[in-house]
């Protein structure tokens, strides 16, 4: 209290210290924003400061302007109440009023006559300063409002641009993370010595080496002109001779320089300089000279045709097809033209390779090639007997490959089209031309295992580059695409506590009351959150280093699966136990991610009406369209003539009374091992097969068995995932141009179950009744054992790879321990890939003709190695079943191609132990981030339909150009 007395209300007073203080009334403690109190204190420079803008805000109310409309100070409530004012006790404070004059009766007549005056037009002054003041309050309101709208704006477009770059992070990371997968195959490719093309070692050669692409003109020939001519025969050397005669029909009699005369006509002579101005076309008939490092044959002409133009992927080089079978690079200074051919030009060359250089003409520039990397082994034809060969180099088109079974050593280069190649001999017994596609459900078994695998190069590069080029312009505007969010998880959720000691019990997870039926609307990644549990990303800045914390709703830290996974066991209750899926350790997915899109372009609440757990929305902001009606189903139809037994009696189960965690006790878990254990030598880590905590990091070809009707083990057991309603959050959305597809509203963790594929089961014979007017857009292959079959086949070219490495992985694959029907089937397959192995083994006569070895472009030898089916055994004759959603399925059908897939498909077992009929199901092949389009490889074979050419647009970097 005396110190108020001691010091002036103002804060910031800047008089002397010891000034001259005055009594503050209210409206001055007011002014300085201080409570009234009877002893507070002004100074003389801040009282007059005060009095001042009272004066003012006097002034203006007495002539009727509105106080508010002045620099305020912060309290004005006291000037405005009128009837509260103390200023008459402030000035009685100053100076006491007389007694006396209070006491006459006049003066107090007077003194309420002048009250009364001054009340009235006090009154009416302050009644116009309340009208005043709401004005100007509204009219500041409006102001403020206009100045809000502006801010909003500016908001949302900062919002926009900041989701924008969000998304370009996204799209930055999540190539970042494409390119870390990548980087990891660079090392495995690199420990392998693995080079898809020789072309990185060499330098390119200069543009300018290459003449422009316009046809050769063939001048006719004149006595005395110097020329190539066949010497010999065909299959022989060319030699330089002089023109000295010449008769009728373009036959004329040439002297060689060794004085030997021929008479030879115009196809049987090339020209002496190579063209300058004119590229060679494919197809052109030529001469070039073949190089031979291993015997030093060089120099030398041949007579051979252009099949391959000079383009970066060769390095600037043409490839040959020479008539004696060999095929080889030839620079364009290396080539002479010769000086005539037939209309059709595999006329004329020797009939040894005649049929293949016509097929290859006609379908070019369509090829059919083998995919190879360094050190596979691959099936390959030589003299008519299928032997096993290493590659050893690549170049572009060809591989070379060094004979494994053979007494004396012997490479060669042979294109990787040739169908003396196993996979190309394969892929044409097994070609269904004119047929509907096969959609095989699979990835190509060969791609999975690191084997040769067939591509299909059918692009020119300009083609392919047109393509690409135009796929660029036809993004579609983000802003209508829709922009990822970082959502927030509702304040009135459950957090964790703070952490006290205590042993984790179900009171841990009671309170916070989680019921996955109420999950409908959240992204799975979400629920915990709303659930009490929370997720932080940590830095460990030393060790440079990002983890993943979830803290539990009774505050517990916990970093990893294994112990969430425990953690969620004991804290259960009533079976409400949270599924393992709704976790994710991993700092690159996000669980708050989400696309946002603007609602105007939603055309369908839920395509599946209800039917699915989680609602899919149709968007579309190209048009109005929405897509066509189909039965939606989630469980799959049987079409007619189709017997699928899915009594669980027929079924075998386990009889795991826990979460079937033992995996080694679990008789389900041991099913999905078995079929990898089948194949030791392709399958070697056995710890990785089939799900890890309801996620699945790896395909398994050979099928998974999950937990079914007939075990004992809970629902929340690991070993079931595909048997759960939807989870993931879905969109169906029209792209530009590939249809309608599906895009992830929520980041997906790698190895997620994404959702089935369902549809009718068909025959064979059935679905085939529908071509061409079902061509099989719709379709999917049920070709599990057709698969499980090419596991088998060339099986032993991994034994004799291992044996190499000195492990002889046959005996593991006799292993008597598990036996169930169907893999004993697979192990008498495997019994009689061996003796056929032995058979060939014994045939190692080769010969070498001392100069040009033989060599073969082609081959009319049928594969003999083709061997039995597991089909056989199963006694079946309707061959494959194929699921066809063409007119009832699921979000399934709606998948897109994609040349670099994110999803793959996996066959799973649940309601029936039938081989023919496993679950078709898609999973997560890496992390995939909020707004990504879903795709997986379709695997068709292009040019399996006749009449039926499509493109591909899946814009990837990798795309192929077709789809069919
Ligand atoms: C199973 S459907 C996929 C859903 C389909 N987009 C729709 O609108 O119903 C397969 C068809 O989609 C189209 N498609 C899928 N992937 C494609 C791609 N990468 N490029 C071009 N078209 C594609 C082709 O028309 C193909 O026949």
């Amino acid at each position: 209290m005396s110190d108020q007395r001691r010091r002036c209300i103002n804060d910031n007073c800047t008089s002397k210290p010891k000034s001259k203080l005055h009594p503050a009334n209210k409206s001055m403690c007011n002014y300085y924003n201080v409570p009234h109190t009877p002893y507070r204190r002004v100074c003389g420079a801040c009282l007059q400061k005060s009095i001042i803008y009272f004066d003012r805000i006097g002034r203006r109310f007495k002539n009727g302007k509105c106080i508010l409309d002045d620099q305020y100070p912060i309290k004005l409530t006291s000037i405005i109440d009128l009837s509260d004012s103390d200023d008459g006790n402030a000035a009685n404070n100053d100076a006491e009023p007389s007694t006396e004059n209070l006491n006459d009766p006049q003066i107090a007549k007077l003194r309420t006559l002048i009250n009364t005056t001054l009340k009235d037009t006090v009154g009416q002054l302050y009644k116009k300063q309340e009208e005043l003041c709401q004005s100007y309050l509204m009219s500041e309101k409006a102001k403020i409002e206009a100045e809000n709208e502006k801010l909003n704006n500016l908001t949302q477009q900062v919002d926009l641009a900041i989701g924008q770059l969000y998304n370009n992070l996204y799209k930055f990371d999540s190539q970042r993370r494409f390119e870390y997968d990548k980087e990891i195959s660079i090392v495995e490719d690199l420990n392998n010595t693995d080079e898809d093309t020789v072309l990185s070692m060499t330098l390119p050669r200069l543009l300018d080496d290459i003449p422009k692409e316009c046809k050769p003109i063939r001048h006719l020939l004149k006595l005395g002109d110097r020329v190539y001519g066949m010497k010999h025969s065909q299959m022989r050397p060319w030699f330089e001779a002089t023109i000295t005669c010449e008769f009728i029909d373009k036959i004329y009699c040439v002297k060689f320089d060794d004085e030997t005369e021929k008479v030879l006509n115009y196809k049987n002579l090339a020209y002496i300089d190579a063209a300058s101005q004119a590229q060679y076309p494919v197809g052109s008939r030529v001469i070039a000279k073949f190089q031979d490092v291993d015997i030093k044959l060089t120099d030398k002409f041949y007579v051979g045709i252009i099949a391959e133009p000079p383009k970066l992927l060769n390095n600037f080089r043409y490839m040959i097809f020479f008539d004696d079978g060999y095929v080889q690079y030839v620079c364009h200074k290396n080539i002479r033209l010769m000086c005539g051919e037939s209309p059709d030009v595999s006329d004329d060359v020797h009939e040894n390779i005649r049929e293949f250089i016509k097929e290859y003409l006609q379908k070019y520039p369509e090829r059919l090639m083998v995919k190879f990397k360094k050190k596979q082994v691959v099936r390959v034809e030589l003299n008519n007997v299928w032997r096993l060969a290493k590659v050893k180099n690549l170049d572009a088109s060809l591989v070379q490959l060094k004979f494994l079974d053979i007494k004396f050593e012997r490479t060669e280069w042979i294109y990787r089209g040739s169908n003396r190649l196993g996979p190309i001999q394969d892929k044409l017994c097994s070609n269904n031309q004119d047929k509907r596609v096969r959609g095989t459900v699979l990835t190509d078994v060969n791609r999975l295992l690191n084997r040769p695998y067939i591509e299909i190069d059918n692009m020119t590069e300009n083609e392919k580059s047109v393509d690409i080029d135009n796929s660029d312009n036809t993004q579609n505007p983000q802003e209508n695409n829709g922009v990822i969010k970082l959502i927030q998880i509702p304040a009135n959720c459950p957090k964790p506590h703070p952490y006290k000691h205590h042993e984790c019990s179900h009171f841990c997870m009671l309170w916070v009351h989680y019921d996955y039926s109420q999950t409908k609307y959240m992204n799975v990644l979400n629920i915990p959150l709303h659930y009490g549990f929370m997720r932080s990303v940590l830095t460990d800045e030393k060790l440079k280093l990002k983890k993943v914390i979830y803290t539990t709703p009774c505050g517990r830290n916990i970093d990893n699966e294994n112990e969430m996974y425990n953690y969620l066991k004991l804290t259960s209750y009533n079976n409400n136990q949270m599924p393992m899926d709704l976790f994710n350790f991993d700092c690159l997915v996000n669980p708050l991610s989400l696309l946002s899109v603007p609602e105007v372009f939603i055309r369908v609440q839920d395509i599946s009406y209800e039917m699915e757990f989680k609602p899919i929305s149709v968007f579309n902001s190209l048009n109005d369209l929405v897509p066509d009606h189909i039965k939606y189903i989630t469980e799959r139809k049987i079409g007619p003539g189709v017997n699928l037994n899915i009594d669980s009696k027929f079924l075998c189960g386990c009889d795991c009374i826990d979460d079937c965690e033992d995996k080694n006790k679990c008789s389900c878990w041991q099913l999905t091992y078995m079929g990898p254990k089948t194949y030791p030598a392709i399958f070697k880590d056995h710890d990785d097969i089939g799900y890890s905590f309801k996620r699945l990091h790896k395909q398994v070809i050979t099928g998974i068995f999950e937990c079914n009707a007939s075990c004992k083990c809970k629902k929340t057991c690991l070993n079931r995932v595909v048997q759960e309603p939807l989870k993931t959050s879905l969109q169906l959305f029209l792209t530009e141009k590939k249809g309608w597809g599906v895009r992830t509203l929520a980041d997906i963790p790698k190895g997620s179950f994404v959702c089935t594929y369902l549809g009718v089961v068909r025959t064979e014979k059935d679905a085939d009744s529908d071509f061409p007017l079902n061509w099989g857009e719709y379709l999917a292959d049920l070709d599990f054992l057709e698969k499980v079959e090419g596991i088998k086949d060339g099986y032993e070219s991994y034994v004799v790879q291992s044996e190499d490495e000195s492990e002889d992985h046959t005996s593991s694959s006799d292993d008597e321990e598990f036996n169930p029907s169907w893999a004993i089937k697979n192990k008498m397959n495997i019994i009689e890939s061996r003796m056929l192995l032995r058979k060939n083994l014994q045939d190692t006569n080769t010969k070498i003709d001392g100069k040009h070895k033989l060599s073969k472009l082609n081959t009319q030898q049928k594969d003999v190695s083709k061997n039995t089916s597991l089909l056989r055994y199963l006694d079946r004759d309707c061959g494959i079943y194929t699921l066809d959603a063409k007119v009832s399925g699921n979000i399934g059908r709606y998948f897109n191609h994609s040349c670099d897939p994110n999803i793959f498909i996996q066959n799973v077992f649940i309601d029936t132990h039938d081989l023919r009929f496993p679950w078709v199901s898609y999973f997560a092949l890496s992390n995939i981030p909020a707004g990504t389009e879903l795709s997986w490889d379709y695997n068709y074979m292009i040019g399996s339909v006749k009449n039926k050419r499509l493109m591909c647009h899946c814009e990837s970097k990798n795309c192929k150009g077709r789809l069919l």
